[in-house]
């Protein structure tokens, strides 16, 4: 059932490795169809280059699994709690990319600091704050959900104009009108998390180069004690 909608999400979890953004099976996309209250999302821990129609996985908006053999993505709780709290979304994507990870790991929101992030996002992309202990050791896929509406509420952010978020400690979940837009949405989050993290480290350009010795040290220790370490040449 609903072949079209598993080809969709099918050919849009391939697109992940194509724009770069996971490594292994670090990322998932599903889609709903809202008329039917039915999400498909890739099955979990599959390889990209060996998923085929018939392993995306359909559930309910319960989480329970409508068809498919195999076990739904582990994130599944966390995609179904944007669907069930946000009406206009209807695709999800979560990756661990490289830039926008980097910042949801330093706990930064990513601020609008050019164009590039305005025609996507209308302001910073918030980072969460840290889920309690009680949250990751309850259930984690559902509880990060939660807590991604609740930043989204208490911030009075409207997912519809930012439709992103940085899992503090985790990494990003994006989503779209549909699970295409949610990855085009992914590759500009990344694209401008390291434009940002380039002008945040432009601003900062007095940063000094590392310890000669320190240099010395790990270049010696490649090149053998008498590699020519010096000025020049
Ligand atoms: O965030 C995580 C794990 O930290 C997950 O997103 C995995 O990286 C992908 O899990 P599956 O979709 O394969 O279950």
């Amino acid at each position: 059932m609903l072949e079209d909608l598993k080809q969709t999400v099918l050919e849009a979890n391939k697109l992940l490795p194509a724009y770069g953004l996971v490594t292994f099976t670090w990322g998932n996309v599903s889609q709903i169809d809202r008329e039917k209250g039915i999400v498909a999302i890739k099955p979990s821990g599959v390889p990209y280059d060996e998923l085929k129609l018939d392993d995306i996985v359909l559930t309910d908006l319960d989480g329970n699994i409508v068809e498919g053999d195999l076990n739904p993505s582990s994130d599944l709780e966390t995609h179904l709690e944007f669907y069930r709290n946000w009406s206009n979304i209807g695709g999800v994507v979560h990756t661990h990319s490289q830039w926008a990870t980097s910042f949801a790991q330093a706990g930064l929101d990513l601020k609008a600091l050019g164009t590039t992030h305005a025609d996507y996002f209308y302001g910073a992309v918030p980072c969460t704050r840290k889920m309690t202990d009680e949250e990751i050791q309850g259930d984690y896929e559902l509880e990060t959900g939660k807590v991604i509406v609740e930043e989204f509420k208490t911030r009075g952010i409207d997912p519809d104009e930012v439709p992103a978020v940085l899992v503090h400690s985790h990494g990003p979940f994006v989503w779209g009108k549909d699970a295409k837009k949610a990855v085009e949405n992914s590759v500009v989050l990344e694209e401008v998390a390291k434009m940002n993290a380039t002008a945040t480290l432009l601003q900062n350009n007095q940063i000094d180069s590392m310890q000669q010795v320190l240099l010395d040290k790990h270049f010696k220790r490649k090149h053998g004690p008498n590699a020519y370490y010096g000025q020049g040449k």
